[in-house]
């Protein structure tokens, strides 16, 4: 039988891994790195269970999508699987980042040094004031729009990060598409049109806003 994946889906030694699995990952693996820093070595699902707030059967399923992690009676040998998950999600190795737009939120993303321990490392920034370009944040150069391509093309870069006016957003995207990103994290208030095989992530802090307003809201009017 044929196996359709769905967009974000992966396939795994023949095995549909669905987006859901996928998206609980990174929490999975914040867990086991936290539970290796603090030197146990191996972790019953029960006890990550406990940990994580989520079943242990759920815990089972999720990590039996990619086999051999764990044995009966004896747990989770927790370094192999943090390591294990970590290749997963490719942050076992170095991805080089772009930022557009060296504003405020460009600035506070360049600026924080743990993406970089996760394997994330922000090469250049880009934007079009010309009192920016030059200037460095955290070693880190901003250079101009202009030279996006040029860039690109010579330096080894994987995801870009779009920190820009929401009404600029959609241009620059498709320059970045054009010049072969392959992967945007979008913080412009804007939907972004890009061809099926560019990965997408938007990040839009007001609509958790309005989730946690939604929430408060309906607690007070409970009251
Ligand atoms: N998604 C979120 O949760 C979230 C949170 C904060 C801000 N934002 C959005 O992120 C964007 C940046 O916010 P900010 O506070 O850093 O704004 P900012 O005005 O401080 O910075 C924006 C920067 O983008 C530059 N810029 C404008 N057009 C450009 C282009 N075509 N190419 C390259 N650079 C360009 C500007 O010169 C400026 O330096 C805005 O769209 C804002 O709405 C989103």
């Amino acid at each position: 039988m044929v196996e359709f994946l769905t967009t974000g889906d992966i396939l795994m030694e023949d095995k549909r891994i669905s987006k859901a699995v996928i998206a609980r990952l990174p929490r999975y693996y914040r867990y086991l790195g936290e539970i290796s820093e603090e030197g146990i070595e191996r972790i019953s699902s029960k006890e990550l269970s406990v940990r994580m707030k989520v079943t242990a059967s759920q815990i089972r399923q999720d990590l039996n999508n990619f086999g051999g992690f764990g044995q009966q009676g004896y747990g989770y040998n927790v370094k192999y699987l943090y390591n294990e998950i970590g290749k997963i999600l490719g942050i076992d190795r170095q991805h080089n980042l772009i930022v557009i737009g060296a504003g405020n939120l460009g600035n506070a993303l360049t600026n924080y040094t743990n993406f970089e321990k996760r394997g994330f490392v922000i090469k250049a920034m880009f934007d079009v004031k010309p009192q920016l370009i030059g200037k460095e944040i955290r070693k880190v150069k901003i250079y101009h729009l202009d030279t996006l391509e040029d860039y690109i093309s010579k330096h080894q870069i994987q995801i870009a990060v779009l920190s820009i006016p929401k009404n600029e957003a959609i241009a620059v995207a498709k320059r970045l598409v054009n010049a072969g990103i392959k992967a945007i994290l979008n913080f412009a208030h804007t939907d972004l049109e890009v061809p099926e095989d560019v990965i997408v992530e938007n990040v839009h802090l007001s609509d958790f806003l309005m989730k946690l307003s939604y929430r408060v809201s309906s607690l007070t009017e409970n009251q």
